[in-house]
């Protein structure tokens, strides 16, 4: 069988733990065939690890997202968008392709970094990608954002905020509590309109946890490309993303990557669902 095409709009980590670089290791993992129109590269400093963000003109963003069109990939993802101007460029994007599916990674902040990139973004994203996005993968933080609601930090709060993210158009909302909610375990939100339920692993170690999110999106992006409905490719990407948690590692003293192929290499963990 041919092999499933998947596009990430998204940017590059040169530490490589998240965005296009975790994007395309997860596609590939994946067994689909990974491109990457690339929106803005980020550079860290070694002796801080402070993050330089440099969106790339918007000219070279279009001819890129040509190129990518014509090899027609099956589903697109997005990443980190930058402005709103981008943002604008991701959504027709997907309305000018045969693609089927579009996973929107709605990044705001980087980890470690507790500034929103650019709050502009924020409404522009509510405006233009919710209403076209089969699911949408927020954070708590981003959840908060995307609903008005503001700090989120219990289940009850994020079943308010994925249904009013549905109210806006996302087909799908998953909302990761994650790293975020307090507990033992890992608990994400999935709702599909009708159905609250909690995807839930052990919790583990979560030093070496960069690239997390991005991962988790690529691989929802992957699975429906390859023709799994949206909650089995939420499921199986969380069952994706936690062995990849588990098996991060070091990189240095600021930052630890997770290990993206450890879900195929290493060891497969459960997910528990249960209804809300
Ligand atoms: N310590 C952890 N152990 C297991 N799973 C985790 C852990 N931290 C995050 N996850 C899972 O990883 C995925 C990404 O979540 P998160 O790290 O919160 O997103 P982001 O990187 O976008 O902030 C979610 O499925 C979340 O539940
Ligand atoms: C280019 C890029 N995209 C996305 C992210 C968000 O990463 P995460 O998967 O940890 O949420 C980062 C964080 O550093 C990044 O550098
Ligand atoms: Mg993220």
């Amino acid at each position: 069988m041919a092999l499933k095409k998947t596009l990430t709009i998204a940017g590059s980590d040169t530490s490589a733990g998240a965005g296009m670089q975790a994007d395309l290791k997860t596609f590939q993992e994946h067994n689909t065939y990974g491109m990457v129109a690339l929106t803005a590269v980020v550079a860290m400093d070694p002796e801080t690890w402070s993050h330089d963000v440099t969106a790339l003109p918007i000219e070279l963003l279009d001819k890129q997202l040509k190129t990518a069109l014509s090899i027609k990939p099956d589903a697109i993802k997005t990443g980190m968008l930058g402005t709103e101007e981008i943002i604008g460029r991701a959504a027709q994007a997907f309305k000018d392709s045969d693609a089927e599916y579009f996973v929107v990674d709605p990044v705001m902040v980087c980890k470690g970094e507790d500034e929103v990139l650019n709050p502009g973004n924020t409404e522009a994203m509510i405006k233009e990608l919710l209403p076209i996005a089969t699911v949408v993968t927020p954070n708590l933080f981003e959840a908060g954002q995307l609903s008005g609601l503001g700090r989120l930090t219990s289940v009850e709060a994020m079943k308010t905020a994925a249904q009013i993210i549905h109210d806006r158009g996302a087909q799908h909302v998953v909302i990761k509590g994650g790293k975020a909610l307090e507990g033992e375990e890992a608990v994400d939100l999935y709702y599909d309109g009708e159905t609250f339920t909690l995807l839930t692993t052990d919790k583990f170690q979560s030093s070496y946890n960069h690239g997390a999110g991005c991962t988790f999106a690529a691989a929802v992006t992957a699975n429906l490309a390859n023709g799994l409905t949206p909650r089995e490719a939420v499921i199986n990407a969380k069952a994706f993303v936690a062995s990849a948690i588990k098996n991060g590692w070091k990189m240095n003293d600021f930052v630890g990557p997770v290990q993206h192929g450890a879900y195929n290499k290493v060891e497969k963990i459960d997910v528990q669902t249960k209804e809300v």
